[in-house]
């Protein structure tokens, strides 16, 4: 399966619509891939939090639109990223808005809606603006050779809790992708945690990191493909912006948890 993981770097002299407008173009300019995965709240930044309300859209607004066109423009599986939702009614924490990822098949329709289960901001930015995600999202992708992988999903701060992956694990997920805004001060442990999933659920991961800097924060970079084995396939410098192309040899996957099957040993 071959796979294109777009580090996009911006600061906060970009306006957004440009960025939209650029980023469709360099995902139609990945043709050839089978899946192509952007990263956290690229359009409405990951930190500027002032401006996710004047940023939220509906499931159906202009930025799912333009991403379902860029899809159709690659001819293959988008992931393209969260953006900020506009949800239609508040919810439990009284909030309206969610960091919502969407995943497009190559004809342009959603196939799956994560809403970030674990928010990040400690009483302020996440927390404090947006409703929580509830439901784990597993599903099955095209795998560039007529069949399908079982690909689970999550955004960001999810890495720092390894129960939302073990449960993607239960429901047979292989690969896992993770999009991120996730700042240069920790990105030790974003790659870190990332083959850390990758070991203790033998998946596939992939992740996706926002570089540049935007409202005063340096973002990390390290976007990486990590294999079950925990061996780094491929890993994006720091802080620029990147494209990784990565051929990912699924049957290794199967192959590697029946040779090392520590999984059936878990006693719960
Ligand atoms: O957990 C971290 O250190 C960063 C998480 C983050 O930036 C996010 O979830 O947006």
């Amino acid at each position: 399966m071959r796979i294109a993981v777009v580090q996009l770097a911006y600061g906060d002299e970009e306006p957004r619509a440009a960025r939209v407008e650029r980023v469709a173009r360099l995902v139609a300019d990945l043709r050839g891939h089978d899946l192509v995965l952007l990263p956290e709240l690229w359009a409405p930044t990951g930190f500027d939090y002032s401006g996710w309300d004047a940023a939220a859209e509906p499931l159906d607004g202009p930025w799912a639109a333009a991403m379902a066109d860029a899809a159709r423009a690659l001819g293959a599986t988008l992931h393209a990223g969260s953006f900020v939702e506009r949800l239609p009614e508040p919810g439990p924490d009284g909030n309206t808005l969610a960091n919502t990822s969407l995943v497009f098949a190559a004809d342009g329709d959603v196939v799956a809606t994560y809403r970030k289960v674990h928010r990040f901001g400690f009483g302020s930015g996440e927390p404090k603006l947006m409703e929580a995600g509830q439901d784990v999202v597993v599903l099955d992708l095209p795998d560039g050779a007529g069949g399908s992988i079982r690909t689970g999903l999550s955004t960001c701060y999810d890495l720092r809790f390894p129960e939302l992956y073990r449960r993607q694990q239960e429901a047979g997920a292989e690969l896992l992708l993770v999009p991120a805004a996730w700042p240069a001060a920790r990105v030790a442990h974003w790659t870190l945690l990332g083959r850390a999933r990758a070991v203790e659920d033998q998946c596939v991961v992939v992740q996706a990191n926002t570089g540049g800097t935007h409202a005063r924060t340096p973002m990390g970079g390290h976007s990486q493909v990590v294999a079950a084995t925990g061996e780094v396939l491929a890993e994006a410098a720091h802080g620029d912006e990147a494209v990784l192309s990565v051929d990912v040899d699924l049957a290794a996957t199967s192959a590697y948890r029946e040779a090392f099957p520590v999984l059936a040993d878990r006693r719960l």
